[in-house]
């Protein structure tokens, strides 16, 4: 196999890859990823010990141990087009050599646990609530531009959103659908968490149905007569902004992907919540032991 050429996998002088700033070394099996910068400190100061901290644009990783289990953690700051950066650069520490800037032979699998924060598309889900999502929805453009091969849940998902659209205003761009990890799902929903579908925006305005001092194409009554989605009695629950890029890339590279998102709002009633910083730490405080005890 060729090596990657200097422009097509870009390591800096100090051998680290160029967006995240991060050598191979610094990277654990399981990633969490986070958008906010400040959540990753959130997170490791529940860590009993730090190894590696680094900052470079949006992008801040923390890698320690709770326990036995060494994590990564990681903000990808908002929006699929930085999950693009993150899961490739990501993969590329794991899984390809830096010296010869070769893909290694065995692939190293990662966990990959999004802890978000998200708007509720139920009536019923209430601020605080967290909600781990099953499969994602992408608004974004992110996975037509990979060669993607939907597998049968996600074709099926599909054409459960082509027989809503026969009866309500249509998605304002051809969604793909793509599947996290059932294990992982699972795993972090035990105890009656709901598992869901996520519906990833490519921004937080229009495409959530906001109009500050513009016009969205889409109303508070788009996303309720959407919010009758459903496949194999998994409805349709919230949106953010990275997990079908998530779970699309993660899927491509051999990875397994999980997202879990804290209510912050329901976007249906209007309810918001009024203790932000608490919820989100509950959410870690529930969440990380789960995480550490992963195989
Ligand atoms: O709180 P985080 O993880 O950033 O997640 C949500 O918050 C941001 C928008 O405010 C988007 O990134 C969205 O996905
Ligand atoms: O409504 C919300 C809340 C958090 N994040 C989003 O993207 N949307």
């Amino acid at each position: 196999m060729q090596a990657l050429a200097d422009t097509e996998l870009i390591i800096t002088p100090a051998g680290k890859i160029y967006h995240l700033d991060l050598h191979p070394d610094e990277l654990a099996d399981t990633v969490i990823t986070v958008g906010d910068p400040a959540r990753v400190e959130a997170i490791s100061k529940h860590f009993e010990r730090i190894e590696s901290r680094t900052s470079h644009r949006e992008f801040v990783t923390h890698t320690g141990y709770v326990g036995k289990k060494r994590l990564t953690v990681l903000s990808t700051g908002i929006g699929p087009d930085n999950i693009d950066i993150c899961l490739n650069e990501l993969d590329a520490l794991a899984n390809i050599d830096f010296k010869t800037r070769i893909p290694k032979p065995h692939p190293r699998q990662l966990n990959i646990i999004r802890l978000g924060t998200s708007g509720a598309l139920q009536q019923d889900i209430k601020p605080g609530s967290l909600i781990v999502s099953r499969y994602g929805l992408g608004l974004d453009n992110l996975l037509h531009f990979y060669q993607y091969q939907p597998n049968l849940a996600e074709a099926e998902l599909m054409d459960a959103v082509l027989d809503m659209e026969k009866y309500v205003e249509k998605f304002p761009v051809r969604p793909y659908a793509c599947e996290g990890s059932g294990a992982l799902a699972d795993l972090l929903s035990a105890g009656g968490i709901e598992q869901g579908i996520t519906i990833t925006c490519p921004g937080f305005y229009a495409p959530q149905a906001r109009s500050l001092r513009t016009h969205a194409r889409m109303s508070i009554q788009t996303l309720d007569a959407w919010s009758k989605l459903s496949y194999k009695g998994v409805r349709l629950t919230n949106f953010e902004m990275e997990t079908s890029a998530i779970f699309g890339l993660a899927r491509l590279l051999g990875h397994r992907a999980v997202s879990c998102n804290v209510i912050l709002g329901n976007r249906l009633n209007g309810d918001f919540t009024d203790d932000p910083a608490g919820i989100v730490e509950r959410m870690i405080e529930l969440m990380l032991p789960r995480i550490a005890g992963l195989e």
